[in-house]
């Protein structure tokens, strides 16, 4: 009998796998982090031409509910960011991944990314992360630093957060996955 009501209490219970898209100017690290997320270690990527979709599952450390993301990891040359209007419904969490070692394109990155949250209503209900990638470099800029270059303190209304992290190194990847799924489940 209990192992019934189990059974239907998980079906009633079922929620769709949350919807993550990884967004950023080209060369961000974008493809790095998805893949280090899945296989646990450092792979050699192409410029993404189309997008890569992978499915992640991860344990919320807070609750050990098993969390399932489907996640889009779109291209980021300017040519191809038209395109990423068409990914945004229904999507739940927004990663935003910059490249912290390149601080020439930090003004475009805090262009395209104040447009995502101020002019895009499908990703108005999304909460944001931002990831200053790249962090095993010594020129990399610290996550304050872009934290102020950013300006994200103005974006009251979203549930929102930036963090260093590296690819290469596989740091703080698992806590900002941690960080996204604490996040939803408290939606
Ligand atoms: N040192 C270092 N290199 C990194 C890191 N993450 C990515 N890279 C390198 O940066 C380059 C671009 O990485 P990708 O993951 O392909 O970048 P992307 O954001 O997916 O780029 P597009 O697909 O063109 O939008 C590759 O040479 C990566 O090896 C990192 O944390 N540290
Ligand atoms: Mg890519």
């Amino acid at each position: 009998m209990g192992q019934v009501l189990t059974g239907l209490w998980s079906i009633f219970s079922f929620k769709r796998p949350y919807k993550l898209l990884i967004l950023g100017l080209n060369n961000a690290g974008k493809t790095s982090i998805l893949y280090h997320l899945q296989l646990g270690h450092t792979i050699q990527t192409q410029p993404t031409l189309g997008g890569n979709t992978e499915k992640l599952t991860i344990t919320n450390p807070s609750n050990q509910n098993t969390i399932t993301f489907t996640c889009w990891d779109l291209g980021g040359q300017e040519q191809l960011r038209g395109a990423w209007s068409l990914y945004y419904e229904q999507t739940d969490a927004v990663l935003f991944v910059v490249d912290a070692a390149e601080p020439a394109r930090f003004a475009t990155a805090k262009t395209i990314l104040h447009k995502l949250l101020t002019e895009e209503p499908e990703l108005r209900q999304s909460i944001l992360l931002v990831l200053a990638n790249k962090q095993d470099l010594d020129s990399a800029a610290s996550p304050a630093e872009l934290m102020e270059v950013l300006e994200l303190g103005k974006f009251k209304d979203r549930t929102w957060t930036l963090m260093g992290c590296s690819a290469a190194t596989g740091e703080s990847l698992n806590e900002a996955m941690n960080w996204i799924a604490e996040s939803l489940d408290n939606r």
